[in-house]
């Protein structure tokens, strides 16, 4: 029922955009880049890489991730707070879930967060404090009905003007993410595609996103090395044709893979470096498969500053990062993504980083799990990307 009103509401939102016709630019609107791609593809890095650049745009930054824990504006704050950039207006991050998924609209909450943006704006002057907008879409987000919203009529008249989908896909894992629907989703409808670096894999992955989406232009990157030239202005839907092709591929509803999970771990006291090094170890080693992605800002003891991890499959690596202020909580947060994560102890193994006694909590106590249907369909997504 819900899902048919869903429906509804989205058949209708695709008839209001239908008269809008091409998006013109102009001067007093705020261009809205959407910034997309898959778990640990490298998002917050080309965030970062725009905030911290050369290029006299004030930008804010809308952040949405699954979980219900935020790490993303902690590490856009540490590349910020690095690299003293004034090209940062402030990162406002969504908490209500899946920004693609929530609210009675697919979307909406997103103008929600518009309306609000003007409107605190225009109170606090004439002049906004932000000329630009980025949005990073959460990894396992469909970027189609934030594309629908931003070209709805009503937002004709609003501030603010959709200017193109920027994904990235790594081609060192982009083969073998299980169900790689959102994967998928999110290439068909850019207008830009990041290849981040893999030398073995960029052209089997580089013809996998042709297949995909046969006009947008594909960069070859390491570590977001491009410039925002590159990437902002791209006035992607100037005409009607290509406003339609994008149009196409972003209909439908959004749609998310069952079987990935997140866990949000948090610890009030801090953890000891060896036995986080352990724990992280043991899910590398025996969980790489099942586990697309480990994030977190960390307090370890006697550490005076953050300790930072990330992890993608089996590539976790952890690096010191500012020092936590004076009065400032020091909590851990991490948050583990993946799929067949309900068999791993992950609470209790991790709160045992923080405890002096020599032994771990096991990080699995119910073995391997049996092969389930979903690694069938799996095996299906991984021929297409
Ligand atoms: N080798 C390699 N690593 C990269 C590249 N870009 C980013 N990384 C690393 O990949 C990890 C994930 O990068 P993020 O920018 O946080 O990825 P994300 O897409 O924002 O991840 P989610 O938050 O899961 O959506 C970090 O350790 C980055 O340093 C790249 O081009 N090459």
């Amino acid at each position: 029922m819900q899902r048919l009103r869903i429906r509804r509401i989205e058949e209708k939102s695709l008839e209001l955009c239908g008269g809008g016709g091409a998006q013109q630019p102009s001067p007093a609107r705020i261009p809205i880049t959407i910034i997309t791609g898959f778990l640990g593809s490298g998002k917050t890095t080309l965030v970062n890489r725009i905030l911290t650049g050369d290029h006299g745009h004030r930008v804010l930054v809308i952040e949405n991730e699954i979980g219900a824990i935020s790490i993303d504006h902690h590490l856009i704050d540490e590349e910020r707070s690095a690299a003293a950039s004034a090209s940062s207006a402030g990162v406002v991050v969504l908490k209500n879930g899946c920004m693609c998924c929530s609210g009675e609209t697919p979307g909406s909450e997103l103008e929600r967060v518009l309306d609000k943006l003007l409107e605190i704006g225009m109170a606090a002057g004439a002049i906004l404090p932000f000329d630009y907008v980025l949005i990073e879409t959460s990894g396992l987000a469909d970027p189609g009905p934030l594309m629908q919203v931003l070209w709805r009529r009503e937002m004709a008249t609003s501030g603010f003007y959709l200017d193109g989908v920027v994904s990235i896909v790594d081609a060192a894992h982009a083969m073998r993410h299980l169900r790689p629907a959102e994967a998928e989703k999110q290439v068909a409808v850019s207008d830009l595609v990041d290849l981040s670096d893999s030398p073995g894999a960029l052209e089997d992955v580089s013809r996998a996103v042709e297949a995909l989406n046969a006009t947008a232009p594909q960069l070859r990157t390491s570590h977001a090395l491009v410039g925002a030239a590159t990437l902002l202005h791209l006035r992607a839907y100037a005409s009607d044709s290509a406003l339609e092709l994008r149009r196409a591929a972003a209909g439908g509803a959004a749609s998310h893979s069952p079987y990935v999970s997140c866990v949000s771990l948090e610890s009030r006291a801090p953890l000891r470096l060896d036995a986080l090094q352990s724990w992280l170890r043991a899910l590398a080693e025996d969980r790489s498969d099942d586990v697309y992605r480990i994030k977190g800002v960390l307090a370890l003891r006697g550490e005076p500053r953050r300790f930072i991890v990330h992890g993608v499959h089996a590539q976790i690596h952890g690096f010191a990062g500012s020092e936590w202020r004076d009065g400032e909580p020091r909590a851990s947060s991490l948050v583990v993504i993946g799929h067949r994560l309900e068999g791993l102890r992950l609470d209790e193994s991790f709160a045992a980083c923080a405890s002096d006694g020599e032994s771990q909590a096991a990080l699995t106590d119910a073995g391997e799990c049996a092969p389930c249907e979903e690694e069938e369909a799996a095996a299906e997504g991984k021929k297409r990307l």
